[in-house]
This record gives structure tokens, C-alpha cells and sequence, in this order.
């Protein structure tokens, strides 16, 4: 028997379909039972949650998706906001059905050369480390698969190995084989990522894992030790590598499989949270929301996927793509907390479900999911809707623990120190009416189709489905050969991994894809993840802003602050100054362009020859006084705008050879607008919607200073 027949035999039956009817990162949820404190209604530090009554409510729709709700169920205080997720499971529902329905299926994969990921997410005290790692008694998600892999392993004649680490503050640190330098995220040649400095144990059986597993739960990095004991917040995981020889082709097939227990997620601007570090926490909830926004993007088959917007995702990048199975389980306080709340807000929002009615309702619309996204940010005030009566419920610090069996919790808890950074995040109110923008959503196989080899002349959406899928297939199987030098060994992946799964029917079980959704290629991801345009990380903290102003770049706000476009705005001020004595003088279009408006004629005051520009504004109190600079400069967001429009009218109305006359439209972006001005007259409403060409910022602000130099 080969590898791959054993692997699918009994050991994973019934699980093959299910298997296969999976798309992109399943989003569940898990009730924490109450604690014994929260059923006295006594904190023992655990948590102050003192009532203990039901404040979380879970409709399930079974096989479709679950719906949670908080409010107290007794007092009939419900809020309004429920959050959809693909599952959720019951408080009286144990790790070991999590485990069943989540976990099991994926294991097949491993032995077939796939990746996959178990996460927990969640609030502090939700229950993550109890999932993932478990106790003596009740073990987790990770001991039980474990346990699963290595007897299938001696089934098949497969090695089993583990490393463990540690993501604290950006950096990789290896838990098994503890040393002062961090682990460097590498991508080798077949653009996988490489985990260098990650030491890889091989485990034999369940008293090897216990044993390994054990102690790297209670490892702590050397600078931790050094700094007495201080308590932090982080990322802990563990990767399982599965080798498997395939007997037909001798072949090495090494699959993996990520366990990853998240950093709490908590609001730094609740005083009950301040406990840690504000840079500790901003780089914690930087890295939650670039997660987020990873999934987010999976799910909605976005081009971009913002991988390298966090050593965390960075990391996950193999584990968490369209060719591996992956769960994300939000783990839930049954108390009413808001970190629990906004925890689950923010997973709703990259859950599958939400995600597929998302495209369904989608198809005639012009506006940007991006623009969604971008709703969360905090420097647009994405939150501002706290809800005041659940604040009154906020939990208190975990000071302690229960957690016994393996050693020190895989998260570590943490010690209250003062927080003086504040986060927005959205407020369920706020959440659902953001919910209802993503109808709204673009036409996401147009941006796709133009990396395509295959569409490069207007199809039918159909075919651009067909086109698409067969091109994933074919690029994975050109570039599939993978040097696993952590393992030593040169492998190539199985074939399976390089036909993704998400290309199948779907059983009736998972929300159907709608029919418009194609699936590109992993490698085209990869690429545009690298050059593609700036727009995730849209979710962060207002602490957090230095930190992350890079990952926030929006077209609009690059609009607003491009250099290339200011300096443009400068040289044009300058030459205001001129006005008191020369006669206005604007270039005019090219003879082809239609859209031959004087550049900032609405905004100029008609002249008075012969008197000063800035002597006839000193004497007008409609305006500001000063140098032309200082006037221009109070009206300049008009005038950019203007420009910007300029720039709109001409990509939507210019012809090919004037298309490809512009830095960055060479033959197939020319193409590929008057492909889409053809579906519609204007496609270029906003600076946003240049996006679709997939030009990256600098690209567009180049391309844009080029349309205004022929004014
Ligand atoms: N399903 C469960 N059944 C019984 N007890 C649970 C369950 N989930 C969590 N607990 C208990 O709840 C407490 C908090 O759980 P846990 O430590 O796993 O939370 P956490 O989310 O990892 O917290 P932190 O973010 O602070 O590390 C622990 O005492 C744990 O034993």
C-alpha cells in the first residue's frame, strides 16, 4: 500500500468530501464552559465576571453556519448584534468534537503532502490554551492529533517531528531547543517558507511527544529568564512534519500541520486590560489583525493576501493559503466581556459564510471590498461605537490559572501593568452596519484576470472561472518541487496538493461558493503579495500608528499624501505666484482626450489685471492672507481631488497608444482597461478603483504625475 492509499484509507473515511467541500479558513467558534468562580459568582482572579448567568446566545443552522448573540438572556438586556460564523460549538460540546469535525479531516492531508492549521483565538481566559494544548486529563486539539498522526505514521511507514516556538513582539524563537538568536522566516526557491534556526525533533511515540511538548510548554525565551521572570503576552505553536515516502514514485512527501495558540486578544483602551505593555500589546494586536485580515482575504478570494504585513502570518504563510485546510476557532467567554465581543466581531467578518454572501450579493457592484476593510481601520474612527452597557461588564485580570497537565500554560499569563495606549476597534453596533457596506464589493475576477495568461481578451465570467482554475492547476504542477532543507530532504508535493481543493463541489453541508468565484493560483498570490498594492493591515490600533502606518496604506490616503502628487501640487503653487503678472496658462490635453478640462480653472479667481494675486487676496475676507503658498495650500484638497479627477477622465477616456505611453501600462494593463471600459463607460470613479490594474502605490502615483505632465 502507498503512502497515499493509507493515508486515505479507513483511518480518515467519510472525511475525504468533507475534506474537499472546504475553502480557504474556516471560521468557527467554541463556548468556554462557566468556570467554578463564574458559578459561584465568586472571582477567585480567574476572572470578576460575577454573574454567571447565560450572556452569550448560538442559533445554529446545521451545516450552514451558526449565529452568536450576548445579553444577559434573564433580563432580556440582548443586544442587537449577533455575529455569524461557520460553526460554533456548544459549551457542553469538548475538544474532543472539535476534534472530530475540525481537526480529523484535515490529517488526511498531511499524508498526501498538504499543510494545515489549527488556531485558537480569542479573548484572555476564553479557553485557547485549553483547546489547543489541554490538560493531563482533558488533552487538546494538538496531543489528539498527534496521537492520530503517529499511529497512521506507523501504518504507513512515515517519521513524525515537531518544533515548537514562540512569536513574541515579531520575532520567532525556538521553544525546543531554546537559543538567544530568533528564528528567520526564509523562502526558498519554490517561494516556501523556510523556518531557519527552527530545530525539528523527531517523536516516535506519544511519551516522546508528552515529554517534548511538556517542556516546551514551560519554556520561556533567555531574555524572558533574564528579565526576572516577567510575564508577556505571545504566540505559541507547534508544527507537526509528517514524511511519507510514496512507494510508486519514491517520492518524499513532507506535510505539516501548525498548532497555534494566539496571544489574547484584548482592548488596550479598557483600563481592565492595561496589564501589559502598550508596545507589547500593539505588536500583538497588530499581528491578530493582520491575521484577520489574512483570512479575511482567503476567504473573500481576494488577489492580495497581506502575508508579510507580520512575522506571525509571515510564518502561517504555507499553512494558511488556498492549497492547505486551515481552522481559525474563536474561543468565547460565556460571561459577557467585550473583548470576547469584539473578538468574535472581527472573526465574523473573515468567516466564510459572511464571506460567500458577501460575493453573492456583490456581483453589480462597484465599490471595493478593500473599502470595507478599510471601514475598520482605526484612524477612520472604525470603532467609535463602543457600547457603554457591556463596558459595565468588562472582565478584570487573570491572575491565575487551572491549567495543570502540560506544564506551564502554552500562553503564558500576564502580570497587570499600566496600559496608556487606547485601541478603536468596532463596536458590534458599528459592525453590522459596516456589514451591510460589503454588498457593495468589486468585481474581484476582473483584478484577477489580469495576470491571467489565459484572459486576456474579454470572456465570458464563466470562462474566466474555467480559465482561472485550469491555470492554478498547471502553474502549481510547473513549480512544485520543494527543498525541505530543515527536513534534508528534496521532495516534491503530491499532485492532490497542487489540485486545490477549494476547485471541487461543495458537499450541501458548507455555504456553496457562488459562481462567479474563481480560483487563482498560489504562486500569482504569492507574487502580488510581494508587489502587489499595500491595502491590508487595515484593521489596527490608535496606539499602534507609527507602527503600522505602513500597512495602512489606502489609495485614498495615498491620494492625499503621495509625494509625487504634493510636489506636483507644489510646482503648480509656485507657479501662482506668476499670476499677478502673466495670463493664465494651462496646457491643454492631447487632441484624443475628450475630458480637456483646464486643470484647476473652478478653483482660480478670475484675474484682475494689474493687481498683485496675493495684494487682491490680502483685500478679500473670503480669504486667508499670507503667500500664495499659504492660500494655495487651504484650497489644495479641492485641487487634488480635481487633479485626481483628471487622472480618472483620462485612464477612462485615453486611447491604447496614450495607455501605454504611461509609466506602468504597458500592452497588457492598455488591454485590459479598454477590456473593462467596455463592461462599463467609466470604470475609474475613485483613485481606489485603480487598484483593479494591480499597480502598486508608487506605480500609480508615478502614473498619475505622468497624465498631469501632459497638462
Ligand atoms: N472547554 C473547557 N472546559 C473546561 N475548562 C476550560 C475549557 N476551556 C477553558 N477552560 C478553563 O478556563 C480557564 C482559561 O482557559 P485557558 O487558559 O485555556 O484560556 P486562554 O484563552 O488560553 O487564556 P490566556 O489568553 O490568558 O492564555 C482555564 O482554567 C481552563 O482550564
Amino acid at each position: 500500500m502507498d503512502s497515499s492509499s493509507a493515508a486515505g484509507s479507513a483511518e480518515f473515511s467519510g472525511s475525504q468530501s468533507w475534506l474537499q467541500s472546504r475553502r480557504g479558513v474556516r471560521v468557527v467558534g467554541k463556548i468556554r464552559p462557566f468556570l467554578s468562580s463564574e458559578i459561584v459568582g465568586v472571582s477567585d482572579g480567574e476572572s470578576s465576571c460575577s454573574s454567571c448567568r447565560a450572556q452569550i446566545s448560538l442559533t445554529r443552522c446545521d451545516g450552514d453556519y451558526a449565529s452568536i448573540a450576548f445579553g444577559d438572556q434573564t433580563t432580556g438586556s440582548n443586544r442587537k448584534d449577533s455575529y455569524k460564523l461557520d460553526w460554533c460549538y456548544e459549551q457542553d460540546e469538548g475538544v474532543s468534537e472539535i476534534f472530530s469535525r475540525e481537526v480529523k479531516p484535515l490529517l488526511q492531508g498531511i499524508f498526501h503532502g498538504r499543510n494545515a492549521c489549527v488556531i485558537a483565538y480569542g479573548a484572555r481566559g476564553s479557553g485557547k490554551t485549553h483547546t489547543i494544548q489541554g490538560s493531563e486529563e482533558n488533552p487538546g486539539l494538538a496531543p489528539m492529533a498527534i496521537s492520530e498522526i503517529l499511529m497512521s505514521a506507523t501504518d504507513v511507514g512515515g517519521s513524525v517531528a515537531i518544533s515548537c516556538y514562540e512569536v513574541y513582539q515579531d520575532h520567532i524563537y525556538d521553544l525546543l531547543e531554546p537559543k538567544e538568536q530568533e528564528v528567520l522566516v526564509l523562502e526558498d526557491a519554490g517561494r516556501r517558507i523556510q523556518l531557519k534556526g527552527l530545530s525539528q525533533v523527531p517523536v516516535n511515540s506519544s511519551v516522546d511527544f508528552k515529554k517534548l511538548f511538556t517542556n516546551a510548554c514551560n519554556q520561556r525565551r533567555p531574555q524572558q529568564k533574564a528579565a526576572n521572570e516577567i510575564l508577556i503576552r505571545s504566540h505559541r505553536g507547534m508544527i507537526v512534519y509528517v514524511s511519507v515516502v510514496d512507494k510508486k514514485t519514491s517520492r518524499s512527501l513532507v506535510g505539516k500541520m501548525n498548532f497555534v495558540d494566539l496571544a489574547g486578544y484584548e482592548d488596550t483602551k479598557q483600563k481592565s486590560n492595561a496589564k501589559s505593555h502598550p508596545a507589547e500589546s500593539a505588536k500583538v494586536n497588530k499581528s491578530l489583525y493582520t491575521l484577520l485580515n489574512v483570512i479575511y482575504a482567503l476567504n473573500a478570494n481576494e488577489t492580495y493576501i497581506p502575508y508579510r504585513e507580520s512575522k506571525l502570518t509571515r510564518l502561517l504563510q504555507d499553512f494558511i493559503c488556498r492549497a492547505s485546510g486551515a481552522v481559525f476557532i474563536t474561543c468565547l467567554n460565556p460571561t459577557l466581556c467585550q473583548d470576547t465581543i469584539h473578538a468574535v466581531s472581527l472573526a465574523s467578518r473573515s468567516c466564510q459564510v459572511v464571506s460567500w454572501h458577501r460575493h453573492d450579493t456583490a456581483k453589480s457592484s462597484s465599490k471595493s471590498v478593500s473599502k470595507f476593510i478599510r471601514t475598520f481601520s482605526p484612524s477612520n474612527g472604525g470603532s467609535r461605537a463602543h457600547d457603554t452597557s457591556v463596558k459595565k461588564h468588562q472582565l478584570s485580570q487573570f491572575a491565575s490559572t487551572e491549567k495543570k497537565g502540560y506544564g506551564t500554560p502554552f500562553l503564558t499569563k500576564i502580570r497587570p501593568q499600566p496600559l496608556s495606549n487606547s485601541m478603536k476597534k468596532p463596536g458590534p453596533t458599528q459592525f453590522s452596519s459596516i456589514e451591510k457596506k460589503t454588498n457593495n464589493t468589486t468585481s474581484l475576477t476582473k483584478g484577477r484576470k489580469l495576470f491571467n495568461a489565459t484572459s486576456s481578451s474579454t470572456k465570458s465570467s464563466k470562462d474566466d472561472i474555467l480559465s482561472n482554475a485550469a491555470t492554478y492547476v498547471d502553474t502549481s504542477n510547473e513549480d512544485n518541487a520543494l527543498i525541505d532543507s530543515t527536513c534534508g530532504v528534496t521532495s516534491t508535493q503530491s499532485e492532490e496538493t497542487c489540485v486545490s481543493p477549494i476547485a471541487t463541489d461543495a458537499e450541501p453541508k458548507i455555504p456553496e461558493a457562488p459562481n462567479d468565484v474563481s480560483f487563482p493560483n498560489e504562486h500569482n498570490d504569492l507574487q502580488e503579495s510581494e508587489t502587489g498594492p499595500d491595502i491590508g493591515a487595515n484593521l489596527t490600533a490608535d496606539s499602534e500608528e507609527s507602527t503600522m502606518k505602513e500597512s495602512q496604506n489606502s489609495f485614498v490616503n495615498m491620494a492625499e499624501s503621495s509625494p509625487p502628487l504634493s510636489e506636483r501640487l507644489r510646482e503648480i503653487s509656485n507657479s501662482l505666484k506668476l499670476l499677478s503678472t502673466q495670463q493664465i496658462s494651462i496646457g491643454t490635453p492631447k487632441v484624443d482626450v475628450p475630458y480637456s478640462k483646464q486643470v484647476g480653472v473652478d478653483h482660480i479667481e478670475p484675474k484682475t489685471p494689474g493687481v498683485p494675486f496675493n495684494l487682491r487676496l490680502d483685500s478679500n475676507s473670503n480669504f486667508e492672507t499670507g503667500t500664495p503658498q499659504d492660500i494655495f495650500r487651504t484650497r489644495s484638497t479641492g485641487l487634488k481631488k480635481s487633479l485626481a479627477q483628471e487622472c480618472l477622465s483620462f485612464l477612462n477616456s485615453a486611447n491604447k497608444e496614450e495607455l501605454k505611453k504611461l509609466k506602468g501600462i504597458g500592452e497588457k494593463r492598455a488591454t485590459y482597461i479598454l477590456e473593462l471600459r467596455e463592461e462599463t463607460p467609466d470604470p475609474f470613479k475613485e483613485i481606489e478603483d485603480l487598484k483593479e490594474l494591480g499597480l502598486s502605490s508608487k506605480q500609480i502615483n508615478g502614473m498619475m504625475s505622468g497624465i498631469l505632465g501632459d497638462f
